[in-house]
């Protein structure tokens, strides 16, 4: 494919509002975080408020709430006739009739976001919104996306595992054009910008305690950079570019000063087998057990060197969990292709099709050869 050719101005009041919104929404994870000590707020922390999806995995107030709160936002800011919205959440759990009461939580904490929109630089709506137009702001983001044209790409609260308990996950929203990734946006309330990641004694594992200060990520196809800013707590203001700085991979190429991260459960990559792929290569340190797109974010920012995932065979990756990720890494300098080398593909809707095996981002080059030799070497063998 022929790279396209972005002068600067391009995608800039996207980018813009991408990272303004993801502010927004990393400020109501949060709150809903620590809903327990916000007497008097909407935003609580009923254990209640964990629902169980069809495949077993979890859905919270959180996921919903940003959902509704993104979708609204952009569909104001760009005209709702063009904005199409793939996202990981749809509306039917909320819509039934027993499910009232968490619909009204939904909806209390939309409005008490949207309350806060303006510090963020962002508009709020004129009256509070009614569940019918936050079932709506929640359902429209159903395109399915595809080739041709614009669409968002929205995983509202992305390692809803980590969020759940407190650790890792991700706010994450991109810009595909013509099936590619021209912008992505990733907010990590639980990665300070400041301190940098640290392996535990047995396997590494991000304490949340640690990381209160969260970041936002974020780049532009083409660019040749990333960004990061520091997450906007309090009452405080949003004044663009809030003392962004840039960011850039790992210079480590040797293997045994690397550091490599995979997903947390061991439901969603093989971890014997990237513990052989490690070892082969020359891997010396434990691996960083990170969840979320946060792993990528370790990548884009120089915390770690390699990221490797192997979901079991069948398993289909939804763009929402790559797209923005890619190309933060990509343009912080990394590479990121499927276990054959080939680059993923953006372009064929809700999932990555075609995908070879599994998915390796790296700092550099010579660690992405080494890795995807290794996979060719060892794949017959495997047990995947
Ligand atoms: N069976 C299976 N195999 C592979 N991947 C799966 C699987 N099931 C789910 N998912 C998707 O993985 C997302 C979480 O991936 P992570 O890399 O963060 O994994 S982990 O949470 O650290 O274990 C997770 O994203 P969220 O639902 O946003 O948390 C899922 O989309
Ligand atoms: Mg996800």
């Amino acid at each position: 494919m022929e790279e396209p050719n972005i002068d600067s101005d391009k995608y800039s009041k996207e980018l813009e509002v991408g990272v303004r919104v993801v502010q927004l929404a990393c400020c109501l994870c949060q709150k809903v975080q620590k809903g327990s000590d916000q007497k008097g707020s909407s935003f609580g922390p009923n254990p209640d408020h964990v629902v169980s999806k069809d495949d077993d995995s979890p859905v919270t107030v959180a996921d919903w709430s940003v959902q509704a709160t993104i979708s609204w936002i952009l569909s104001e800011t760009f005209g709702r006739e063009n904005v199409s919205i793939v996202a990981e959440e749809d509306a039917q759990t909320l819509s039934d009739p027993n499910a009232a009461t968490l619909l009204g939580s939904v909806v209390a904490t939309v409005n008490e976001t949207l309350s806060m929109a303006p510090r963020f630089g962002l508009k709020s709506p004129a009256a509070p919104l009614g569940d019918s137009e936050v079932l709506d702001a929640i359902s429209r983001c159903n395109s399915t996306g595809g080739p041709v044209g614009r669409h968002w790409v929205l995983d509202p609260v992305d390692g809803t595992l980590g969020f759940v308990r407190g650790d890792q996950y991700a706010v994450a929203l991109a810009l595909i054009e013509n099936g590619r990734v021209m912008v992505g946006v990733l907010g990590c309330p639980n990665y300070s910008s400041k301190k940098k990641l640290v392996n535990n004694s047995n396997v590494g594992k991000l304490s949340s305690d640690l990381w209160q200060e969260g970041c936002v990520m974020y780049t532009k196809k083409g660019s040749g950079q990333a960004w990061m800013q520091p997450l906007v707590h309090g009452d405080g203001i949003l004044e663009w570019p809030n003392s962004a700085s840039i960011i850039r991979v790992s210079s480590i190429d040797n293997p045994a000063m690397a550091t490599f991260c995979e997903p947390v459960e061991k439901a969603n990559s093989n971890h014997s087998y990237t513990a052989g792929l490690a070892y082969s290569v020359g891997l010396r340190k434990q691996p960083l057990r990170v969840y979320s797109m946060v792993k990528y974010a370790a990548i884009a920012r120089g915390d770690a060197e390699i990221y490797m995932k192997f979901a079991k065979a069948g398993y289909k990756e939804k763009i929402w969990d790559h797209a923005a990720g890619v190309v933060i890494v990509e343009e912080a300098g990394g590479v990121v292709t499927d276990a054959g080398g080939r680059p993923l593909d953006f372009s064929r809707g809700v999932y990555l099709e075609g995908v070879d095996r599994g998915i390796v981002a790296c700092s550099g080059v010579n660690l992405h050869e080494k890795i995807i030799g290794a996979v060719y070497a060892s794949w017959d063998s495997s047990h995947l």
